[in-house]
């Protein structure tokens, strides 16, 4: 059956869940050293996409519920795979204490996902779903085509949901993906921990897509909280994930009463540069990737 990826329910009266049936909470339960919260995306009939940030290397699957807003039932996860090029202490040596390259992470549920108003997955680069929703699509459709339409030159408009005590809000933000990128990428400088660092380039790879920061317009930002969640691009009422929340410069949450500062940037994993990653842990999804 075609899963209709990417579709959410527009009428103005659903439910958080219904606009947004992709988003999934996910708690880790480490015994004797408490709670700690990711968000993730709903990819495939078994898979969530989050950011491999959220797990230690000592984590357990049997610690980690995943949560759909259904009210009744948090699933269980069989097995999690972080990108294996995803190394935290890679740059300690550097001076640098947390690197987050490859920041990407696969959650396998115990139990397949009934589609329904309320879980749906969203729709993934170089998919047949993709290209379906795309509709300017015709089956000769690409990898490469996907990339230009989504990933166009210059500012893109995008979108990102903060759960807030169970409510979903959706904040618009823009890509800097043409000449802004450069300043966007720059601000990565004055987040806490970076800077000592002397080339932006170490920290910000070409892995990542740059949000943020008052130019055009005055992004919001997101929270630690927030990591793990997809960076969406809305095309013609469907829905499609770009990028994982990965790290930023300024946590909105911690500090909620001051204004984020112009140069308040939020970096997140573009998918487009883990494609063969993607492909190989979900092979079996029925995904068709192309
Ligand atoms: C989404 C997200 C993740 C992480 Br990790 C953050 N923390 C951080 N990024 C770099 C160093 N530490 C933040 C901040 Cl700050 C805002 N949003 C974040």
């Amino acid at each position: 059956t075609l899963s209709m990826c990417g579709l959410g329910w527009e009428f103005e009266k659903a439910e958080d869940h219904q606009k947004n049936p992709w988003h999934v909470s996910i708690k880790i339960a480490r015994p004797g050293k408490g709670l700690e919260s990711c968000k993730g995306a709903l990819v495939s009939e078994y898979f969530v996409l989050t950011a491999a940030h959220c797990f230690n290397i000592d984590d357990r699957a049997h610690w980690i519920t995943v949560d759909m807003g259904k009210a009744t039932s948090v699933n269980r996860v069989a097995g999690l795979w972080s990108h294996p090029q995803y190394n935290i202490g890679k740059l300690k040596g550097a001076g640098i204490p947390e690197f987050y390259d490859y920041d990407v992470a696969l959650l396998k549920l115990t139990q397949k996902v009934k589609f329904s108003f309320d879980s749906r997955p969203i729709c993934l680069p170089c998919t047949e779903g993709t290209t379906r929703a795309l509709r300017k699509a015709h089956p000769q459709t690409t990898c490469n085509d996907h990339k230009r339409l989504l990933l166009t030159v210059g500012e893109i408009p995008a979108l990102f949901v903060h759960e807030d005590r169970k409510k979903l809000e959706r904040k618009h933000v823009n890509i800097k993906n043409g000449v802004k990128r450069s300043a966007c990428e720059a601000d990565a400088k004055k987040a806490p921990i970076y800077v000592n660092v002397t080339d932006v380039k170490q920290v910000v790879t070409p892995r990542f897509l740059c949000t943020g920061g008052i130019d055009p317009v005055v992004d919001p930002n997101t929270c630690k909280g927030d990591s793990g969640g997809p960076l969406i691009i809305p095309k013609g009422k469907r829905f499609f994930q770009v990028g994982v929340i990965s790290w930023g410069v300024f946590d909105v949450c911690k500090q909620p009463k001051r204004k984020a500062p112009a140069y308040a940037r939020d970096f997140h994993l573009n998918l487009f540069t883990v494609l063969p990653w993607l492909r190989e842990k979900l092979a079996e999804e029925g995904l068709g990737f192309i």
